[in-house]
């Protein structure tokens, strides 16, 4: 049948039939072939010594084994021609990366001891492949890198990028400084790796955030460009993105970049072209009149990349937006693609499929890199449908290359593997306003199922298609979990996979509670309805103690589809529970264990909020009347080390019938100590100690009238 390449080629010949993995081989060309390609020849085939062995011909096209078969390979850079035949193989690269490719290939059809017979002329379209670690937050580590290393030269990626923002020896205060022993032995030996898998390391600096024009940072630059180089490094970058506008003056990067250029690339001969990731990298903040774009574009070195994350910063690439940079910068742009980057939506893993590039954009790039997450084993599902992209453009379909990607990172369990990922793709709302679709498949059947609950008259087969997707992320979470097959994968995702299956569980419980309502069962929904709370406390939990950092922390997870599902379904349920039995149960339905905390009627059934250690009170657009010794606040459940808390009631003045308290048994209370901010504002600091309640108190003996516009407390 059809054979399935990695990335897909360019031109296929597959005549029918396969023959046997020859027993042993013999190599024609061994000696001035590539010789990555040769090692990898070895490690597939027994290696004759004799004249005997199955005969595979190895080499580039000014090798004189493969002198017969020149004609036949694609002139074209990495590109190469693999013949599979009765009686021989032929792999012979245009140049030594393509022998190499050749034989990637030829690896991938080696299928249960057998070869098809078929003729390959393959070759990328795009010259630049690959990813740049260019995100923030916590960079990869060494092991990560080698094992990305050896991904890329899998997958015919041919480029990686060094550029952590949080390495301060690639930005600000360090990028003049050499690395110390330790770091630079690390890098020496990741370069090593990408040489044995034909992946240029690029080692990027990040001079923006101090750089001063002048020679003594020009000349600190090439001397940290030459200790890199010391190093192995035959590739550089300058990142001049995220600095003060300020910085951003076209002209004199420029003259800074061709400075390097002139001083250290030219000089050298043996080191690629520089690549500039420019300030204005994005069309939405590109002012043309301005002028930064086309001073770059004139001023430049034409040899020099221009990187460029598309119309906006996190953004789909099309042709149009192409065309539009490349007529500025007068080359082809470089793209630095912000997908599967993360360090926006912390929270979120983004496992979907890569979508949104331009299949028809072929001849408008120099390069395309795309940012990663931090979590570099889950990083693969994307980056290996960014290599089948950006080798075979026309061909790619985002969809294929998922299922495929899925399978190339967990190939033991894949079914699993994308019942995760299905529902583990969306980013939920952030700054960038880029959204990723989700549970797409099961998207009609959650839209039936709430229909149904709240029409009251729901159905056997819809609640048993909601409950096969509950008990399906169950499934695939605990098989994920004790899975053998990517222990480092596991290692990263664990966090999602644990709410995951409290997610799924919970939603197995909820289909439960149509059955008792069925039923007539008021007790077993009631015992239900505490066992769907233990599972959200836990869930809730989780959210807050692992993946914390200061930015999105905590653990979302099938938060496009699945989790409104639940919780939707949750309160109609349990509304039409009040309805049937007259009693009102505790809402569960976005968890928080915080409580409001009050005697006023007006306010006790606010909803308290709760995002990234803050819990507030949602606003009161009316008046509030609060009688002498009237009280709202919020109950800290359990008891909490308060680090500060903002009470806005509407008030030019902080009124003298209110005291802000504490206490944490809700008998002894102590005055909170704070002041106004001169925006209506009372603001208090840390606390020392644990406390349970804090409230704002009339202790007039009259009623009295504020707003509550604000009343939040953020938490250790
Ligand atoms: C070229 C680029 O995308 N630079 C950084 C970057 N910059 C931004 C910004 O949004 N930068 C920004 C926004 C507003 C004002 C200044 C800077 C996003 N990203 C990426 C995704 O978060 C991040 O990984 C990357 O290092």
């Amino acid at each position: 049948q059809k054979v399935q390449i990695q990335p897909t080629p360019q031109i296929v010949s597959q005549p029918s039939g396969h023959i046997l993995k020859p027993e042993e081989v013999r190599i024609i060309g061994a000696n001035s072939a590539d010789k990555e390609a040769v090692k990898l020849l070895k490690s597939l085939f027994s290696i004759s010594e004799s004249k005997k062995g199955f005969p595979i011909y190895l080499g580039e096209k000014s090798d004189k084994a493969i002198r017969k078969y020149k004609s036949q390979i694609p002139n074209k850079a990495e590109g190469y021609y693999l013949s599979i035949e009765k009686n021989k193989i032929v792999v012979a690269g245009n140049d030594e990366r393509g022998t190499y490719y050749g034989m990637q290939t030829l690896k991938q059809l080696l299928v249960d001891g057998k070869l098809p017979l078929l003729n390959i002329k393959d070759y990328p379209d795009i010259t630049a492949r690959g990813v740049v670690e260019g995100f923030y937050g916590t960079p990869w580590n060494y092991e990560d890198r080698v094992s990305q290393l050896k991904f890329y030269g899998a997958n015919k990626l041919n480029t990686y990028i060094y550029g952590p923002k949080d390495d301060p020896y690639h930005r600000s205060p360090n990028w003049r400084e050499p690395y110390p022993a330790k770091e630079a032995k690390a890098i020496k030996e990741l370069v090593q790796v990408a040489n044995h898998n034909h992946v240029d390391f690029v080692w990027a600096i990040h001079p923006g955030m101090d750089i001063k024009w002048n020679t003594a940072d020009r000349d600190a630059a090439i001397s940290k460009f030459e200790a890199m180089y010391d190093l192995g490094v035959r590739a550089f970058a300058v990142f001049f993105d995220d600095i003060s506008w300020e910085d951003s003056n076209a002209a004199k990067q420029a003259d800074f970049l061709n400075y390097l250029d002139d001083n250290f690339v030219k000089v050298k001969k043996n080191v690629l072209p520089l690549i500039l990731c420019p300030t204005e990298y994005n069309k939405s903040w590109s002012k043309i009149e301005k002028g930064y774009l086309p001073t770059l574009g004139e001023k430049l070195n034409p040899s020099i990349h221009v990187m460029w994350t598309g119309d906006r910063v996190i953004s789909d690439i099309d042709r149009q937006g192409l065309e539009w940079i490349n007529q500025h910068i007068k080359r082809k742009a470089y793209i630095w693609w912000n997908f599967p980057v993360s360090d926006y939506v912390r929270d979120h893993l983004l496992m979907g499929p890569a979508y949104g590039l331009d299949t028809g954009a072929s001849d408008l790039m120099s390069g395309f890199m795309s940012n990663p997450m931090e979590f570099a084993e889950a990083s693969k599902v994307a980056i290996y449908s960014v290599a089948d992209y950006a080798w075979n453009i026309k061909a790619y379909q985002s969809m294929e290359a998922w299922e495929r990607a899925l399978k190339a990172v967990m190939p033991n369990n894949c079914e699993m593997f994308r019942v995760f990922a299905i529902h583990n793709a969306d980013l939920g709302p952030n700054g960038h306003g880029y959204r990723r679709d989700e549970s797409w498949e099961f998207k009609e059947i959650a839209e039936k199922y709430l229909n149904e609950v709240k029409s009251g008259k729901w159905k056997v087969e819809t609640i048993a298609d909601v409950q096969q997707e509950f008990i399906q992320m169950m499934m695939s979470a605990k098989t994920l979990l004790q899975s053998t097959d990517n222990p480092a994968l596991i290692d990263e995702i664990e966090p999602w996979l644990l709410q995951f299956r409290l997610l799924g569980e919970s939603g197995l419980a909820l289909t439960h509670l149509q059955v008792a309502l069925e039923k007539n069962d008021k007790a077993y929904f009631k015992k239900l309805y505490s066992y769907i709370k233990l599972l959200k406390e836990e869930m809730f939990k989780n959210s807050n103690s692992l993946n914390q950092n200061p930015y999105q922390p905590g653990v979302k997870t099938g938060s496009l589809v699945i989790e409104p599902l639940i919780n939707n379904a949750l309160a109609e349920l349990s509304k039409q529970y009040a309805q049937r039995y007259n009693e009102e149960l505790p809402s569960i339905a976005n968890y928080i264990p915080h409580l409001i905390y009050t005697n006023l009627n007006q306010v006790e059934n606010l909803p308290i909020r709760y995002l990234h250690k803050t819990i507030s009170i949602s606003p009161l657009l009316e008046v509030l009347k609060v009688p002498a010794n009237g009280y709202v606040g919020i109950e800290l459940v359990p008891e909490q080390t308060v680090l500060h808390s903002k009470i806005n009631m509407g008030l030019d003045e902080f009124p003298e019938w209110a005291k802000i308290q504490v206490s944490a048994d809700g008998d002894n209370w102590t005055d909170y100590q704070g002041k106004y901010n001169g925006r209506k504002e009372w603001v208090g600091g840390k606390l020392e100690g644990l406390y349970r309640f804090v409230r704002m108190v009339n202790t007039s003996a009259n009623e009295q009238e504020c707003y509550l516009k604000r009343f939040e407390v953020k938490i250790k």
